[in-house]
């Protein structure tokens, strides 16, 4: 029998409801006695030296095609040089950056290892991911691994991932990480919050551990050249990302800097005049201090897009063409490119296939799908009745104990205009519900405030644009509204893939109408691949709509999605692609999944008043 929305929303909630916490900052001190150990020295450990290059370069960069997987592209020197010159900026500072706040300090850090079992009370439910397909292609694909013991991230690095409780490595982990440790190029599709954070931050924090020191710039010299650039599309984004890595590479003496617009620029140059080996950036902000030469990029080694689709899709394009392309980045080849989303639709792979050299394709769970752990409903609801309609699913919530009982279950509604997010924010609140919202005419301190506000618990409703759609991993969102539906698929991908992290359980809703006919078969699909009920009135509209309407950019076929080089259609100049592929857990094939892209890539094609608060 099926289960009513509230109990859903209930269990939702259960599943999300916050851990007592305690605070113990004792155990993760940097140690006391005032002596420099190089970080090379203390990542590894005495007995345990890092694997020696294979050929190593000295001086400039090895462009290497990429087709060797006996490590990095910029293997450290032989090995007394190699102990001399650590490759992280913490090198310049003497030993521990004693200025480096501990990234942990508001967190239970025991130096107990966390087991399994202890994992899975948390909330994180690895069984989720076990059974989930997984497609690679290109060349040389270095086999995956199935715990972080089985690669050599680094003392440092390692105690890092304990004190974040991560275990084993989740599945976008186990095989990306030796795909960018062997030194490849990897574009890589996995399901919203399933972990491709740290799959990308770990080899580059890992890599500038041991590679070769970098030429810095003489004293005096007020531009800065990063090793590593992480681009992502919303400022809230980067700022997570800038959280994340920086726990992450925490005592390693690699130095991660961001910087995003709204924010005031003098701060964010005083942090990267303080030195920087990684730069998480918008787009816009990063071209400012590339402009200003503030920012060189010319020693990148590593560069990494997250929501790679997003950043070259039409409304960022060109900027990161100028970015890659333009300034004076290594080329592609002579740098190690990650771009990693969940949804990555082939016209979008065509274009990145610019950025990449020789590169793998990772696709695990099929390209563009939702989690299953998101119990997705959808109701019909005429445009009218929409704040009706939400109030009573507010209403059963309430009476279930949603945000009663449990305090911080947390539901994110999305709208399509700012205007509508406001006006929604003001009428929720006025009929006492406390709400918030984040959109791109609030200023950045207002957003922040709002994002705060929202995780912890004081406004456990917020209004979001497209703005929040991507990447924030907010604990405890219980249940996503979409009380307008994107136009694009992918969108709403990303928006309910908010709730259902990390193996935990979620609930999604949309308010969908005539006005959402072109989604209604994509959406259908998307369900049915999902194992949800789709309604059979949600069929009806499907059977009407075709895939070429509206600005659904999966027209023509929403399951073409793998490599795009699997089509036989791929041909660039010079290409580079080897057609080896391998799939697990039957994905493979293509039988079933012929379908190309066909319809017109429209981009999101904001109009006045519609959402465009990107940055
Ligand atoms: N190996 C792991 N063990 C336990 N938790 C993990 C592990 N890896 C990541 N996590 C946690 O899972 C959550 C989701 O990770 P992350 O934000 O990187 O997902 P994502 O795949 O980038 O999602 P999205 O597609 O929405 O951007 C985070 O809270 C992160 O700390």
């Amino acid at each position: 029998m099926r289960s009513s929305w509230a109990d859903l929303a209930a269990n939702s909630a259960a599943e999300n409801a916050p851990l007592p916490t305690s605070v113990n900052n004792a155990t993760s001190q940097p140690p006391s006695r005032p002596v420099y150990v190089p970080p090379h020295l203390r990542n590894r450990g005495a007995t345990a030296p890092p694997p020696l290059p294979a050929s190593a370069s000295s001086g400039n960069f090895n462009a290497s095609s990429g087709n060797d997987n006996s490590g990095s592209r910029w293997a450290p020197p032989p090995r007394n040089d190699y102990r001399a010159r650590p490759g992280g900026y913490g090198n310049r500072t003497g030993g521990w950056d004693r200025r480096e706040a501990n990234p942990f300090a508001d967190q239970d850090d025991t130096e107990e290892p966390v087991t399994q079992e202890e994992q899975e009370n948390t909330g994180i439910n690895f069984d989720a991911y076990e059974d989930i397909p997984v497609e690679t292609s290109g060349g040389n694909v270095p086999p995956p691994v199935n715990t972080f013991a089985e690669i050599d991230l680094g003392d440092a690095l390692n105690d890092n991932i304990r004190r974040c409780k991560y275990v084993k490595p989740t599945p976008v982990q186990r095989h990306a990480i030796p795909i960018s440790l062997a030194g490849r190029d990897l574009m890589a599709c996995a399901q919203t919050g399933s972990g491709k954070t740290a799959a990308f931050c770990f080899p580059i924090i890992s890599g500038i551990m041991t590679g070769q020191p970098a030429q810095r710039p003489p004293r005096g010299v007020r531009t800065v050249c990063p090793l590593a650039l992480v681009l992502s599309p919303t400022r809230e984004l980067s700022m997570q990302i800038h959280e994340e890595a920086r726990k992450f590479s925490y005592q390693t003496g690699v130095r991660v800097v961001v910087a995003y617009g709204g924010a005031p620029i003098n701060q964010q140059l005083r942090e990267l005049e303080r030195g920087v080996d990684i730069l998480v950036a918008t787009p816009g902000r990063l071209v400012d201090l590339l402009e200003r030469a503030r920012v060189s990029l010319s020693m990148i080694r590593y560069l990494a897009l997250d929501e790679a689709d997003r950043m070259l899709d039409m409304g960022f394009e060109p900027q990161i063409r100028k970015i890659v392309e333009q300034m004076d980045m290594p080329p592609a080849g002579a740098r190690q490119t990650m771009l990693f989303s969940a949804t990555f639709p082939k016209e979008i792979q065509r274009l990145a296939s610019d950025f990449l050299s020789n590169y793998i394709f990772l696709a695990v769970g099929r390209v563009g799908s939702s989690t299953d752990l998101i119990d997705q409903r959808v109701e019909y609801v005429q445009e009218s009745d929409k704040r009706s309609h939400l109030m009573d699913l507010l209403h059963a919530q309430r009476a279930n104990g949603v945000q009663g009982k449990l305090q911080q279950a947390l539901t994110l509604v999305f709208v399509e205009t700012k205007k509508g997010a406001d006006a929604l924010e003001h009428w929720l609140c006025l009929n006492n519900f406390p709400a918030t919202t984040i959109h791109g005419d609030r200023t950045q301190q207002e957003r922040e405030a709002a994002l705060k506000s929202f995780k912890s618990g004081k406004t456990p409703i917020l209004v979001a644009t497209d703005v929040a759609a991507r990447g924030l991993d907010i604990p405890h969102v219980a249940h996503v509204v979409n009380f307008d539906l994107p136009n694009d698929i992918d969108d709403y991908v990303h928006r309910i893939g908010r709730t259902g992290r990390a193996g935990k359980k979620g609930l999604a809703t949309a308010f969908f109408n005539e006005n959402n006919t072109s989604l209604a078969r994509s959406l259908g699909d998307l369900m049915q691949e999902a194992n949800q009920e789709v309604p059979a009135w949600l069929t009806r509209f499907a059977a009407r709509s075709s895939y070429g309407g509206g600005k659904n950019r999966r027209s023509g076929g929403r399951f073409g999605g793998r490599d795009f080089r699997r089509d036989g259609t791929f041909s660039r100049g010079g290409s580079d692609y080897h057609g080896a592929g391998n799939s697990s857990g039957g994905y493979g094939a293509s039988g079933g999944y012929g379908g190309g892209y066909g319809g017109g890539y429209a981009g999101n094609s904001a109009g006045p008043g519609v959402t465009s608060a990107w940055d």
